[in-house]
């Protein structure tokens, strides 16, 4: 069989045309991208609207991948190779568990589905049903934010429950937040891109004000339920707006690096608010100095939300 990586075009969900890494085996082109350094391939399927997994290989014809309905398979696969980049070329991480393991990606999943989600293998995108969600693919932050959870499942492995499951939940949006900047693209929202397409300007989640979307950012403001795994979603809201203040504090880059060193050396399943406080203030001063002013932004950045 004659069989070659290719590079074609694509039209994703906001009708920009992006170039897409593909693959071309007996006259069919794959949304199959083996341009990754040490052999990390992305892969994008569809689903067809069924919840089999990961469903069918997204192909076409000509290499030009510009219909509708292929529109949140090129969001996938364009975004899963950004995130794939940021995570490679600033912490030299090889794929989302450091060993060069293919990022699957199944769009078009169920019906009218207003969720994305990393099942513990791949990604995992909904269409939403066009009031709530737009393809839930077709936001780079949601991208990022779905890869995140699995460099946190095969790092920190923060269960995903109570406390440790909101530090799960903000270390995705931290890196959305990142990724989305490393191209061009900054904002302290989530999801914008994707939520309520009737609704111009709103947001799943905002970092910079959480109580915009019904977060506390403060502990005083702890929200205990016993739903969404002890309010994973709600609580983040408190880590959330520490990383606001960081960031605004140093810069994205800087509070990056902590991050990433906090999330991959120190963090451990179980732990909470307070012991993210002290990873993070740990790794400032691996990275600073314990007299830097990136270890005093760790330090006032938590005590701002009410920890330590
Ligand atoms: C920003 C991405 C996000 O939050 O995705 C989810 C949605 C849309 C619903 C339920 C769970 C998640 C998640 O990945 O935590
Ligand atoms: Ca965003
Ligand atoms: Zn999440």
């Amino acid at each position: 069989t004659q069989e070659a990586a290719t590079t074609g075009t694509g039209k994703g969900s906001s009708g920009e045309t992006v170039t897409l890494q593909t693959y071309q085996s007996n006259g069919t082109y794959y949304l199959y991208d083996t341009s990754k350094p040490m052999d990390g391939i992305i892969r994008t399927y569809t689903a067809n609207q069924g919840s089999s997994l990961p469903g069918n290989y997204v192909t076409d014809a000509d290499n030009n991948f510009q219909s509708s309905n292929q529109a949140a398979a090129v969001d996938a696969h364009y975004f899963a190779g950004l995130t794939y980049d940021y995570y490679y070329d600033t912490h030299g991480r090889n794929s989302y568990d450091n060993n060069g393991s293919d990022l699957i990606s199944t769009v078009h999943y169920g019906s009218n589905f207003n969720n994305a989600f990393w099942n513990g293998s791949q990604m995992v995108y909904g269409d939403g049903d066009g009031s709530t969600f737009s393809p839930l693919s077709g936001s780079l932050d949601v991208v990022a934010h779905e890869l995140t959870h699995a460099v946190t499942d095969t790092t920190a492995n923060l269960v995903y429950q109570d406390q440790p499951g909101a530090l799960n939940e903000s270390m995705s949006d931290v890196f959305a937040v990142i990724v989305e900047a490393e191209n061009g693209d900054f904002d302290w929202q989530l999801g914008e891109d994707i939520y309520t397409p009737g609704t111009p300007g709103d947001a799943l989640r905002s970092l910079e004000n959480p109580e915009l979307y019904d977060q506390p950012s403060h502990m005083d403001d702890y929200y205990n339920t016993s739903a969404d795994n002890g309010g994973v979603h709600t609580n983040s809201g408190i880590p959330n707006k520490a990383f606001y203040y960081i960031a605004n504090d140093i810069g994205l880059d800087k509070s990056g690096d902590i991050y990433y060193r906090a999330l991959t050396s120190y963090l451990t399943s179980q732990s909470d608010f307070e012991d993210a406080r002290n990873a993070l203030l740990q790794s400032a001063e691996d990275l600073y100095g314990a007299n830097s002013t990136e270890y005093q932004a760790v330090s006032d950045g938590y005590a701002a939300v009410g920890i330590g």
